[in-house]
């Protein structure tokens, strides 16, 4: 291993395992900011992996730094996330056993680039044919989809996941990737109709109106202004500098036509997410809603005394269209990654915990998502230190029995 690593590769200590003063929190932060300071982003905690987010491309998730990592044991080259996603592979195939991956830490830490650099080494490391490459381009163009769809800007990060997603790939017993399958959880609904200030409603609005074909939005009855539509411009941001949502809805159309969406379902899935938002604020724009929609959905409009419990109404059914719409295109998704073939297959487990937000609770939701995210956490605490504690423990206790048994030995020896 010392032979493979540079003076570069040698700034701090590369796995905390090997640090001293290991109970030291201080340390332990020292060592962060001194790799850091050298862009080496990754540690290893044994065959944990600290990421830090360097909000700058580097240059070290390229072909060439892939290759580099393809098949070597996992301690031989300097920590990266390839190495971690190459060793589950490998372990997969060896133990024939299903492997997952949990990525865990706070909005904007990294979780979601993490997750597509993990499926991109698998694209380019996976054995290749056709039938496999169809499988392989659908996992990856997946993921603008979904991105488009349950990401939205907020305060802390301009393309954040506003939704849980487990993905796992499935891996025939030659390793060959065979099929995938992604199962969402508490999608962030409540953002349809309110978005605080500095923040957006879901990137797909923003993308249809600003990118939406002139036939599209015609037939939407659409206008390509985000400001005329009360739900966009809450937050005061529907125009933001790292964002191109006109490039952003090509890159979404494209994906969606890979992955088996033909013309009526992304007809459908736009009809459902103009009705998911509403762009109303009047009963003739829901009436145009409904009749937009009438072939896959019922709607039921019910007359309220008060401005307030319409405008309640409203609002519950334009999260309800929009939550309905996102379990859609899952399924949807899902049906395209399905593997026809039965035999016996591993997978490889994603797990990106949602991002907690620190900082508040403003609502219900955001309650329910930092209290599964703290369920999750112990879980994962439990299921990895718990359970590494336990195993040193009993190496202890067999190691004190040992003594135990050499004292006496000896005593009675002497
Ligand atoms: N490895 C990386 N290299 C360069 N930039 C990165 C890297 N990881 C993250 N970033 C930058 O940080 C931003 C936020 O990262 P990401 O969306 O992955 O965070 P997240 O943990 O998934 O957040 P959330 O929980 O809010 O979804 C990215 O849009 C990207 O600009």
């Amino acid at each position: 291993m010392e032979g493979a690593l540079t003076t570069r590769d040698r700034v701090g200590i590369q796995d905390f395992v090997l640090l001293d003063a290991h109970t030291s929190e201080t340390a332990f932060l020292d060592n962060l900011k001194k790799r850091f300071s050298e862009d080496l982003i990754y540690t290893y905690i044994g065959t944990l992996l600290v990421s830090l987010n360097p909000y700058k491309e580097l240059d070290i998730y390229s072909k060439k730094q892939m290759d580099i990592y393809m098949g070597v044991n996992f301690f031989e080259l300097p920590p990266h996330i390839f190495a971690l996603a190459d060793n589950a592979y490998h372990t997969m195939l060896t133990e024939a056993n299903n492997h997952f991956i949990l990525i865990s830490g706070e909005s904007g830490a990294g979780k979601t680039e993490a997750s597509k650099k993990i499926l991109q080494y698998y694209a380019v490391s996976c054995p290749s044919t056709t039938l496999l490459d169809n499988v392989r381009d659908r996992m990856l163009l997946s993921n603008p989809v979904l991105e488009a769809f349950g990401n939205s800007k907020t305060l802390k990060n301009d393309n954040s996941s506003r939704f849980g997603k487990y993905m796992d790939i499935q891996f025939d017993i030659q390793g060959d990737a065979v099929g995938g399958h992604i199962l969402s959880y508490l999608l962030e609904k409540s953002r349809v109709v309110h978005q605080n200030h500095g923040e957006r409603n879901f990137h797909i609005f923003y993308q249809l109106v600003k990118g939406g074909e002139e036939d599209l939005l015609h037939q939407l009855g659409l206008e390509s202004n985000c400001q005329h539509y009360s739900y966009l411009v809450q937050g005061e941001c529907a125009n933001v500098t790292s964002i191109n949502d006109k490039n952003d809805w090509k890159t979404v159309r494209n994906a969606l036509s890979v992955i088996d969406f033909d013309e009526s379902d992304i007809q459908v899935s736009c009809c459902h997410t103009v009705c998911g938002n509403s762009f109303c604020d009047d009963i003739h724009s829901i009436a145009y809603c409904a009749i937009l929609c009438t072939t896959t959905l019922y709607i039921i409009l019910l007359y309220y005394y008060t401005v307030d419990h319409a405008i309640y109404a409203r609002d519950a059914l334009a999260k309800a269209i929009y939550g309905r719409t996102f379990t859609w295109l899952v399924n949807k998704i899902n049906d395209s990654m399905e593997n026809k073939d039965s035999s016996r297959k591993t997978v490889i487990g994603l797990l990106d915990i949602y991002g907690f937000e620190v900082f508040y609770v403003n609502s219900f939701e955001q309650f329910c998502i930092n209290y599964c995210n703290e369920k999750l956490q112990q879980l994962f605490i439990q299921l990895t230190l718990k359970s590494e504690q336990e195993e040193y423990e009993q190496i202890t206790h067999i190691g004190q029995g040992f003594q135990a048994l050499v004292d006496f030995k000896w005593n009675s020896t002497s």
